[in-house]
């Protein structure tokens, strides 16, 4: 696989380093500058593992003062920094593969000035997703993003990657979340945007730049975050669905009716992997698609309507079989179903795409893409799933057993033309919610135009003249 171009490529040897480390613990406490194999291995990438990597350094700033002043440093010494948070991410956004100083924000992960009225809590940027969920629960509140990785995903990176998750359907992204946030740009300047106001015109709203921008502006030093309501009585509804088109039927029968927390899906072959993980089935009937519908479900109304509806897909086919969860355990059971399908794909070095359109398209959508791999690649086995209610579709194929990984990746590769293509036709991403990094970033002109990369280049420009900050992610830079 290509690297990053950046213009700063250095291959650092012992020496270098050394160097390097010397000069970095003038400002940075000396033990948290490490350059042992490990923690550059460690930390110079992400879930991706498909780069070689290869930092210069890594370094564990503690303070707000130590990030500024270290990005003043690289700036001088012509050094690219690449952020680092949970390394959860999927599409080598937190890669360093070419000498770069890698910023790790572990230290960095304390919560504080909690307001109750205003309902925000400031955090530092390596605070964890579920460190803020199990905050905001203990003040009766609720942090709404959510993922499979919440358990080491940090705030920062959520930000950076405008992460979406299991309950965007009635929650949004993260970029909905931050009321404020502080940014040390490529220039060493610290810049508070937005201070947590819920009414601001006051021009362009900066914040928002920063959510998806993958550490390519700046680095996020803090974020106010916004908690909310927490929802009450959750049930889970899995439904077996014989044909796909009748999904988008049945995500409206329900929405006309109640709103709905979750509306997710997976595919027969993925439920075969999470049950062979030792998962139950939902129900005795297969079918090619399952879905997974959450709601509150706070009456014997709620539950009434949601019978009503259920029973009504029932009669139009649309359903062959169906499970509602009658207690807590067993929403979460159901929900794993749904929730371990990475997990339980990952021994199978799956080749993963993260794609988009607007939800009325996904059937149409999925079949396209469906019969042009499985055309190309009849033996390999695909697995889908995702948040369907938002038309947000996760493919996974996995490597068949005694192919090399290097023949698999490349097999994969000669279809993402035609994959990419049937993205464009349908106006759709080539990323929904996991970045472009490396991994798409050679991709991007499938769903953004010239016009577009080129303002965001120049963008880059302003807020990072020296191309330090990440060089090489979302697009050559
Ligand atoms: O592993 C994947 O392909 C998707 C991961 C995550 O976004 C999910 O929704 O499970
Ligand atoms: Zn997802």
């Amino acid at each position: 696989m290509s690297n990053v171009a950046s213009d700063f490529i250095t291959e650092p040897n012992d020496e270098r380093r050394q160097q390097i480390a010397k000069q970095l613990g003038e400002f940075i406490d000396p033990d948290k500058v490490r350059i042992d194999e490990e923690s550059l291995l460690g930390h110079g990438c992400d879930w991706t593992k498909l780069y070689k990597v290869n930092p210069l350094a890594i370094v564990f700033p503690k303070t707000v003062e130590q990030v500024q002043q270290l990005v003043k440093f690289a700036r001088a010494e012509k050094i690219a920094l690449v952020p680092s948070g949970g390394r959860t991410g999927l599409s080598g956004g937190a890669v360093a593969s070419q000498g770069e100083i890698v910023v790790s924000f572990d230290y960095m992960n304390q919560m504080s000035d909690f307001n109750p009225v205003d309902r925000t809590v400031v955090c530092q940027p390596g605070v964890i997703t579920q460190q803020l969920q199990d905050f905001a629960e203990e003040q009766c509140l609720y942090y709404p993003v959510d993922f499979a990785s919440a358990g080491s995903s940090q705030i920062a990176g959520n930000i950076a990657t405008n992460a979406g998750g299991i309950k965007v359907i009635k929650y949004g992204m993260t970029r909905d979340w931050v009321a404020g946030m502080k940014v040390v740009t490529g220039t060493g300047e610290l810049i508070d945007l937005n201070k947590n106001l819920l009414k601001n015109n006051t021009g362009y709203d900066l914040r928002h730049l920063f959510a998806g921008s993958e550490g390519t502006l700046g680095l996020i030093v803090e974020a106010t975050m916004r908690l909310t309501q927490p929802p009450k009585d959750l049930s889970v509804l899995v439904l077996g669905v014989p044909e796909m088109a009748a999904i988008m039927e049945i995500l409206r029968a329900f929405q006309n009716r109640m709103p709905l927390t979750a509306f997710e899906f997976f595919s027969e072959s993925g439920c075969k992997l999470t049950t062979a993980h030792g998962l139950q089935r939902p129900f005795e009937t297969e079918t090619p698609f399952y879905v997974l519908i959450e709601y509150e479900n706070q009456s014997e109304q709620d539950a009434e309507t949601a019978m009503e509806v259920f029973e009504y897909c029932m009669e139009q086919g649309w359903v062959v079989d169906g499970v509602i969860s009658q207690s807590e355990s067993q929403a979460e059971n159901l929900w794993a179903l749904r929730e371990n399908l990475g997990e339980c794909c990952a021994p199978f070095t799956p080749y993963k795409n993260d794609i988009s359109v607007t939800t009325s398209q996904v059937p149409g959508f999925l079949e396209d893409i469906d019969a042009v791999v499985s055309q190309a690649y009849p033996d390999f086995t695909l697995v889908w799933w995702g948040h369907i209610g938002d038309g947000n579709l996760h493919l996974n194929i996995l490597k068949p057993e005694g192919m090399e990984k290097e023949e698999f990746f490349s097999k994969c590769q000669a279809v993402n033309k035609q994959v990419f293509e049937i993205v464009e036709r349908y106006q759709g991403s080539i990323s929904a919610e996991h970045g472009v990094g490396l991994v798409k970033r050679d991709y991007i002109q499938y769903t953004r135009s010239d016009a577009d990369v080129a303002l965001m280049q120049g963008i880059k420009k302003v807020f990072d003249p020296d191309n330090i900050m990440n060089p090489g992610k979302i697009f050559q830079s």
